[in-house]
């Protein structure tokens, strides 16, 4: 089915991107961004559309303090979140830095109840309550986000008794996170449901996915069409172990369901410069197979392919490379090639076979490529060496 831009199936304008690349991105092995490495992500995510930008807790350092207030200080149109413990020193530090609002977070499992803080879901309620009553009476311009970190190793009946709690204390949205990568979309999608059955209506829903076990852009996919209205992403994926949610793979399920809709709130084609900033500052390169970005993401080789992708390209690709800045490569001369596609590249220099020639000249070139790689120069001059042979 084709999707249908007048009357999207998941409209764009229903959910929101947190970028959590100053956060999350922080706690990725090679995430150790410098004051003007944060300015320059944080001037680029806005530039391309993030609604909101989550930076890590200043409880890390006073250089950690001063980066969020030189952040908070940019006037950007994103709005900048820190992302803190539930404990009243953290967020006394915090409110006064120029953020936007905090995202609180309390572990609910029996694993980060034992081995993290040690607090009962009764206790961490009352924490929650003190501490968001805090925020409520002192800086009510202040959104508040509250995270039950590792949603989905938690107590159905836990996770229901808190998000009822903060919803009713007045927070802007709970957050549901698979802090492990271990949430089938199915699962994301029922809890969805179930939670926006006991928070208020106009409190919105958080997910945020690790990706363990491979799910994080299904799982973001799940919770949107569950009701879900954000969405955590990093540039490129990184964060604790093998990251999170990548932006470019959110991006990439989500255009799929209302082009228009995303081209209208972000500037795709910045993309690729997010994901090789992120790529240099961390020292690793872009992954090849890199959703949208990858060096061979737009690789076309097969000749099936090749046949059908000179006449409407959208006969192998789901998204239009151009609307992300990126190009596609046509991988004419390959042992998988066909008759199709050489003859393709042949117009393109001004030469034309007859059906004899077209198939030999095909099978050379295929011949050829069983011994090794034929690039775009020596298969011009295989063909030109064949017209005058
Ligand atoms: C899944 C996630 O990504 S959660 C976000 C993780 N982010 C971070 O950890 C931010 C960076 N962290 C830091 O710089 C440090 O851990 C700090 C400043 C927050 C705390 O440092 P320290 O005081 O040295 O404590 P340490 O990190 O060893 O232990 C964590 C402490 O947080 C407490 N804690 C853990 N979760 C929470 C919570 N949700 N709310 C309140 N306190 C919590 C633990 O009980 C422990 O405190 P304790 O020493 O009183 O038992
Ligand atoms: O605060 C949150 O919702 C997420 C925290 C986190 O990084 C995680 O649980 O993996
Ligand atoms: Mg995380």
């Amino acid at each position: 089915m084709t999707p249908d831009s007048s009357s999207p199936l998941i409209p764009a304008r229903s959910w929101a991107i947190i970028d959590s690349t100053l956060r999350e991105g922080e706690q990725f092995a090679r995430g150790n961004f410098k004051t003007g490495d944060k300015t320059e992500i944080a001037r680029l995510l806005d530039a391309f559309g993030a609604e909101f930008i989550e930076v890590t807790t200043p409880m890390v350092s006073a250089q950690t303090q001063a980066d969020i207030r030189q952040l908070t200080s940019l006037g950007l149109n994103a709005k900048i979140l820190t992302h803190v413990r539930c404990h009243l020193k953290d967020v006394q530090r915090a409110v006064d830095l120029g953020v936007d609002g905090l995202d609180l977070l309390f572990g609910t499992s029996s694993f980060l109840r034992e081995f993290s803080h040690g607090k009962s879901i009764a206790q961490i309620i009352d924490t929650a309550s003190q501490v968001i009553g805090w925020i409520k009476q002192n800086r009510p311009d202040l959104q508040i986000r509250f995270s039950a970190e590792d949603t989905f190793r938690s107590e159905e009946a836990d996770l229901m008794a808190v998000y009822r709690a903060v919803s009713d204390l007045g927070v802007h949205r709970v957050g549901l996170a698979d802090t492990v990568g271990v949430a089938t979309p199915r699962q994301v999608y029922t809890l969805v449901r179930e939670v926006r059955k006991v928070i208020h209506a106009e409190c919105g829903i958080e997910f945020h996915g690790h990706n363990d076990t491979g799910c994080a852009v299904s799982n973001a996919y799940e919770a949107i069409e569950a009701g879900a209205t954000h969405i955590d992403t990093t540039v490129l994926g990184i964060g604790e172990r093998n990251g999170i949610t990548p932006l470019g793979g959110f991006l990439a399920r989500m255009f799929t369901f209302d082009p228009q809709g995303l081209m209208d709130k972000y500037d795709l084609e910045l993309l690729p410069e997010l994901d090789r900033l992120i790529a240099r500052l961390i020292d690793l390169p872009i992954p090849w197979n890199n959703y949208l970005t990858g060096e061979f993401a737009y690789n076309h080789k097969a000749g099936m392919h090749l046949k059908a992708i000179y006449l409407n390209p959208g006969a192998y690709e789901a998204i239009p490379p151009g609307v992300f800045g990126v190009g596609r490569r046509i991988q004419a001369a390959s042992k998988v090639t066909g008759k199709h596609a050489i003859a393709y590249k042949a117009r393109e220099l001004g030469l034309h076979y007859g059906e004899d020639a077209l198939r030999r000249v095909t099978d050379h070139i295929k011949a050829l490529a069983e011994e090794g790689e034929l690039d775009d120069a020596h298969l011009e001059q295989v063909l030109r060496e064949w017209v005058r042979a």
